[in-house]
């Protein structure tokens, strides 16, 4: 893997000159804007009244975004009680998967691959392994899918990987077998092993919640202070939005709309927006229904998965395939990754039809769930013959 040289950061130092036309679904990684202070800590104590102007968010593809950021509810006719998915999105799902098969119909694939290599997972959290629901604080996974993890990660080394904080999803997941990296890859903790071959400013050597000793790799440490104040002016701009919630991840923070009624999303986004603009070294991500707002840093889940690939000493492609599971735009990057070194397998979750750079598709947390099962029962049967 082509980790930096020593010393070196990946914070991007110029980050790339705004252009308001192509702020939309792709040019949201780019940074808001240039111009003001880069760390005002007077925005707090005084809060800058802007008037709202509405064109801000509507020119630059933010509302767009907005309203395609999550699968609108899928159609339903409901009969004798029953739920049934309608015929049309029916025929638009299974010629969409002539594209991303089922991972669960790909499974002799998968392991027929898998035979004399080392089976990596990497799993996102919210959508993935716990359904998608309103309030974030009661995103639980089921106690099924939890011993399904426990089990996969017996057998095989585990990562989550989630937007969420590191303690944060820690503590939802609740096991100690696994790896984690919080803040969209930004915060890894892994076991202490021979890190020697590790050169980054990056990395330290910590202690985790028992003790333990650890390796904790935070790309984008000097950015801490910063999103915490800007956490705490989006909690503070967005108060009087119903439904509006911002959540601080140490690394990155969050802006949730899915509560807030629709006609409100654009002054959701236009705060975000103006607050953004006094901040040059952060930037926007669209996740299903939340702005994310992130240091502008060279670093997210496909670089996370690299790091952690050759951390845990597993960069030989040739003996090693991963699988990344995962249902948001942030995954995308790991997908990428995965697709271009031509490694292992990326599986969408998604019950609507969407592009992606994944290879396979899962429905939904269910049928994730059901892979996973069919991964550990895979592995005792082989043990089992050996
Ligand atoms: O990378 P992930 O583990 O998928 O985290 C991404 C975001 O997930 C959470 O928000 C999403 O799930 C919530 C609970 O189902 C839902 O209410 C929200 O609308 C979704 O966007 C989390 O709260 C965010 O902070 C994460 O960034």
């Amino acid at each position: 893997m082509d980790l930096k040289p020593k010393n070196s950061s990946p914070v991007l130092s110029d980050p790339a000159p705004i252009n308001k036309s192509r702020l939309g679904i792709h040019s949201s990684m780019l940074p808001c804007s240039q111009s003001g202070p880069s760390f005002s800590s007077s925005i707090l104590t005084a809060p800058r009244k802007k008037p709202i102007k509405l064109d801000d968010v509507r020119s630059n593809g933010w509302l767009d975004a907005m309203h395609s950021s999550s699968p609108p509810r899928k159609k339903i006719v409901k009969d004798f009680g029953v739920e049934i998915a309608s015929d049309d999105s029916d025929v638009v799902y299974n010629s969409w998967m002539l594209k991303y098969p089922s991972a669960l119909n790909s499974f002799e694939h998968i392991i027929n691959r898998a035979k004399e290599k080392k089976i990596v997972i990497f799993l996102d959290y919210d959508g993935t392994l716990s359904p998608i629901v309103d309030d974030p604080d009661r995103a639980f996974m089921s106690a099924d899918m939890r011993s399904a993890v426990k089990r996969v990660a017996e057998y095989f080394p585990t990562t989550i990987i989630s937007g969420r904080s590191r303690d944060k999803v820690h503590e939802l997941v609740g096991l100690t077998e696994l790896y984690y990296a919080g803040s969209h890859g930004m915060d890894i903790m892994f076991p202490l092993q021979d890190t020697s071959s590790i050169h980054h400013s990056s990395y330290i050597r910590s202690t985790d919640k028992q003790g333990k000793g650890v390796n904790l790799f935070q790309p984008a440490r000097e950015f801490i202070s910063m999103i915490d104040e800007v956490f705490r002016t989006l909690v503070n701009v967005t108060k009087d939005i119903p439904g509006a919630k911002v959540e601080n991840h140490k690394f990155c923070t969050s802006v949730h709309y899915r509560n807030v009624e629709e006609k409100s999303w654009r002054v959701v986004a236009q705060h975000v927006h103006d607050v953004l603009k006094d901040y040059p070294r952060l930037r926007l991500t669209h996740g299903r229904k939340v702005l994310e707002v992130r240091p502008v840093i060279d670093w997210d889940k496909g670089k996370a998965v690299e790091f952690l690939l050759e951390s845990l000493g597993l960069s030989n492609s040739d003996d090693v395939l991963p699988i990344y599971i995962g249902d948001d735009r942030t995954d995308e990057d790991a997908f990428k990754v995965l697709r271009e070194r031509n490694r292992g397998y990326g599986i969408l979750v998604s019950s609507v039809p969407k592009e992606s750079k994944a290879f396979l598709s899962l429905r939904d947390t269910l049928e994730v769930l059901e892979f996973l099962k069919s991964l550990v029962k895979w592995k005792e049967q082989v043990d089992k013959k050996q």
